[in-house]
């Protein structure tokens, strides 16, 4: 008689959940397809008392088994993660984004939805439904956390119960039909510096660029053309400019779309490009676009404005097609050369400095390096986003590992000044991928970098997931608590730290039904003794 493991591998999984067998649905990565509530997590170490509010994260998460077997794995349905950290406490609670495609699907108990950003390839039933999977990034903003994915409007959820309360548009001020999921907020002033690029549809060179101040109402609102039209994943913004970031991910023609391609395929003859334009009363003509060699750029670190007048903006710059399972036209990406480092003797990665200046005569830029490490997901202290900073966080490969690393996931992270080049770093080990940070100041005028880096870890090793929380000054020392999840998480995208105090409400995460006020006020952060001890 053959065992259990046995018998699971002979039998097939239904359809509707027979994940393709590629590493991006199988093992660490197979969808958890849960949501989930732990109310005090048992944590190791102790959690900083001063630690008080919330982190919020995106998971990509595939509820049903993909129509098409080579679709790429950002298109998985955003589940939200809460970690609500209080009194050295910490509460879990998962869910996923009730946007248009996961009720439907979830009606119909299988995927209806087709590929990744190609609606040619759905049911004709849902064509014309927002295809939103809300599962990039997650922000609070105006009271509410939106749920991102850069092909459609934001998703606004309730930051308590995490439910969703449904398509977000500004009260009717944003008219663009996308919306990019790394929006800015001014840390001086709340102001959301926010675009979403091919506005006028798909394979469109338009970009709708908008300013709301602090209470969501519009400031600004201005449509400029791109030089070509391919992914603006990433952003940034100075107190005076905008950045647009134009990557050779380049968008395929609508009758390509239309034959069912892949929305994006690696052209290597398009310029990584930039473009600046005013933060305030820009108009169409004002944006000027600065080109480099054909490289990748994923995220933005910061930028800021010099005493020169000129617009900065560091990030990380990968001289290889990073999203390699978009491959060049055409061309199998899984064997396809551009997804490979080049080799020649250049660092895969490294983290550098762009130099706009808004009287150039000559657009073609240069990058100059600031930190050698090979890394991604750049975080930094968010107050001074917009402005000249000193502390870097990334998501590195462990730089002295003779092994390469679990399914080429990040395994370590850095904390760099970006000023010297100097950085220190912690790795996780072998058998753990470690996801991008948030910073947690240890009070709002703290010195820059004073604080804690949270991010969630993914032990591969034991399939479990864990959640890090680390000293920003000594990141070398690895984490001074471990809050421990009883289950397997995936890789996650962006995430935000939200201090309590910008909440409205003082409300628990989890379920608390039947604590009554009486029971609370009897128990809650009393001295427990029991009769015989
Ligand atoms: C990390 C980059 C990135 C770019 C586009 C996406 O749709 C996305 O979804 C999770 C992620
Ligand atoms: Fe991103």
């Amino acid at each position: 008689m053959a065992d259990i493991s046995k018998c699971a591998k002979a039998l097939k999984a239904q359809p509707e959940v027979n994940f393709p067998d590629t590493p991006f649905f199988q093992d660490a990565e197979a969808p958890c397809r849960f949501e989930a509530e732990v109310y005090n997590c048992v944590v190791r170490g102790d959690i900083p008392k001063e630690i008080d509010g919330t982190y919020y994260r995106c998971m990509p998460d595939w509820s049903w088994a993909p129509l098409y077997d080579d679709d790429v794995f950002i298109n998985g349905d955003g589940a939200i993660d809460a970690i609500r950290i209080k009194g050295g406490h910490a509460d879990f609670k998962q869910k996923y984004v009730r946007t248009a495609k996961f009720v439907i699907e979830r009606a119909a108990r299988q995927s209806v939805f087709g590929k990744y950003r190609n609606s040619f390839t759905d049911d004709a039933r849902v064509q014309h439904e927002v295809h939103s999977t809300a599962n990039t990034h997650i922000i609070y903003f105006e009271n509410q956390l939106l749920a991102l994915k850069e092909d459609s409007k934001p998703y606004a959820m309730d930051p308590d119960s995490l439910e969703t309360k449904g398509l977000y548009d500004f009260g009717g001020q944003y008219s663009a039909p996308t919306f990019t999921a790394h929006p800015k907020i001014d840390p001086d002033n709340g102001e959301l510096i926010t675009m979403g690029y091919e506005a006028k549809g798909d394979a469109t060179n338009d970009v709708a660029y908008y300013l709301f101040d602090k209470d969501g109402k519009k400031l600004e609102e201005c449509w400029i053309n791109t030089p070509y039209v391919g992914m603006m994943h990433d952003m940034a913004a100075t107190e005076n400019w905008v950045v647009f970031v134009l990557i050779p991910l380049e968008t395929q023609p609508v009758e390509l779309l239309k034959k069912g391609s892949k929305h994006f395929a690696w052209s290597e003859d398009k310029p990584l490009t930039f473009g600046i334009l005013p933060r305030r009363n820009p108009k169409p003509e004002d944006v000027r676009w600065f080109h480099y060699d054909n490289a990748f750029y994923g995220h933005t670190g910061n930028a800021f404005e010099g005493e020169d007048g000129c617009v900065y903006l560091d990030a990380p710059l990968t001289y290889h097609n990073k999203f390699w399972f978009f491959g060049p036209k055409g061309e199998d990406p899984f064997t396809h050369p551009s997804a490979k480092p080049k080799n020649d003797g250049r660092p895969e990665s490294h983290y550098v400095r762009w130099k706009f200046d808004p009287n150039a005569t000559d657009f073609r830029v240069e990058p100059t390096e600031l930190v050698n490490l090979d890394g991604e997901m750049p975080k930094l202290d968010e107050r001074f986003i917009t402005k000249k900073y000193n502390k870097l966080y990334l998501c590195v490969h462990d730089p002295k590992a003779k092994y390469s690393p679990v399914g080429g996931t990040y395994n370590t992270l850095a904390s760099a000044d970006v000023n010297t080049g100097k950085y220190k770093y912690w790795s996780a080990g072998e058998h753990t991928a470690l996801h991008e940070v948030a910073f947690i100041p240890k009070a709002p005028n703290a010195p820059e970098g004073d604080g804690y880096l949270i991010t969630i870890a993914n032990r591969r090793d034991v399939k479990l997931s864990c959640i890090l929380i680390l000293d920003a000054n000594k990141v070398e020392s690895g984490p001074v608590a471990i809050i421990e999840l009883p289950f397997r998480l995936r890789n996650g995208i962006h995430g935000s730290w939200v201090p309590r105090s910008d909440l409205l409400f003082d409300k628990d995460l989890c379920d608390m039904s039947g604590v009554t006020e009486r029971i609370r006020k009897e128990y809650a952060g009393t001295t427990v003794k029991p009769a015989l001890l």
